[in-house]
């Protein structure tokens, strides 16, 4: 198998006395296609954070590309480029759609603008939004924004190739969107892996159709660590309780979803 790209061992992390992550264990390799499932609440976008490196965990120990990173990006640099896909776009609303797709090179990089402005061009192209980078993003819908923040979060610097990204991780893309726009969204993490020299990804989803059409592997975290992994052949054939109440959305089993808000 495959030297792992990314690996968390015995992650932990709690906001005040809430413990989010208690001892969670998790390895992506190159080219996986993961989804992080699990009820509300149960730290998947906390994970994924660590995982980008805007959140330092309490205890444990995160290696990307066999190299320990310790603490937040505040701390280190990432060995290798990791783009994130927010849950709510995070567009700056005062700036135009080119304006936020090509942010990061207009701040960091020393290309002449009209390059940047024909990359963010090309990318907003590759996410089916030909010609709208002169749009705010209040006259976009929100298919359009998540669109836009994909296109983002793939925009590289051609001129350096440590910018090119390694992995995408996406919180909930498609929440909040209709089906077909979802459809559209799911179509598009499934293109960019194809096609955009990212070949890897993890999600955090709750969207059904997202967990089937996007996730091949897939881990379900509850209670601050992994209850179960596998891919999809395995969820029929396995007995796991955690999944099998997940799976079936039963109120019934061993997750108590209702004492755990009380
Ligand atoms: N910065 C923070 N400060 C305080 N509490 C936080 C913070 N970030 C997350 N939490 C809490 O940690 C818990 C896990 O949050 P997280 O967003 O990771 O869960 P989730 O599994 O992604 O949930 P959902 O599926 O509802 O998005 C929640 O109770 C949340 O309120």
């Amino acid at each position: 198998m495959a030297e792992p790209l990314i690996e968390l061992k015995g992650i932990s992390k709690a906001f005040g006395k809430h413990v989010v992550l208690d001892g969670a264990d998790l390895t992506i390799y190159p080219g996986d296609a993961l989804a992080i499932l699990g009820p509300s609440g149960t730290g998947k976008s906390t994970i994924l954070r660590i995982i980008a490196g805007l959140l330092a965990p309490d205890k444990g120990e995160v290696y990307i590309n066999g190299k320990r990173r310790c603490g937040s990006l505040d701390n280190f640099d990432n060995p290798i480029r990791m783009s994130m896909v927010f849950q709510q776009a995070a567009l700056f609303d005062s700036l135009t759609v080119e304006e936020n797709v090509g942010f990061f090179l207009y701040q960091n990089s020393s290309l002449p603008r009209q390059r940047i402005r024909d990359l963010v061009n090309e990318k907003l192209e590759v996410v089916g939004l030909p010609g709208i980078g002169h749009l705010f993003p209040a006259e976009l819908s929100g298919g359009m924004r998540k669109r836009v923040s994909f296109a983002r979060a793939i925009l590289d610097n051609p001129d350096d190739d440590l910018d090119d990204p390694k992995i995408l991780l996406y919180d909930e893309p498609t929440a909040g969107l209709d089906p077909i726009a979802s459809t559209m969204i799911e179509d598009l993490i499934l293109e960019l892996q194809r096609s955009s020299g990212c070949e890897t990804y993890a999600i955090v989803t709750h969207q059904n159709s997202t967990i089937r059409r996007n996730g091949k592997r897939l881990v379900l975290l509850y209670q601050g660590h992994v209850q179960w992994q596998g891919i999809w052949d395995e969820i029929e054939t396995s007995d796991n309780p955690y999944l099998q109440q997940f799976m079936s959305g039963s109120v019934q089993g061993p997750m108590d979803l209702v004492g755990d808000y009380l």
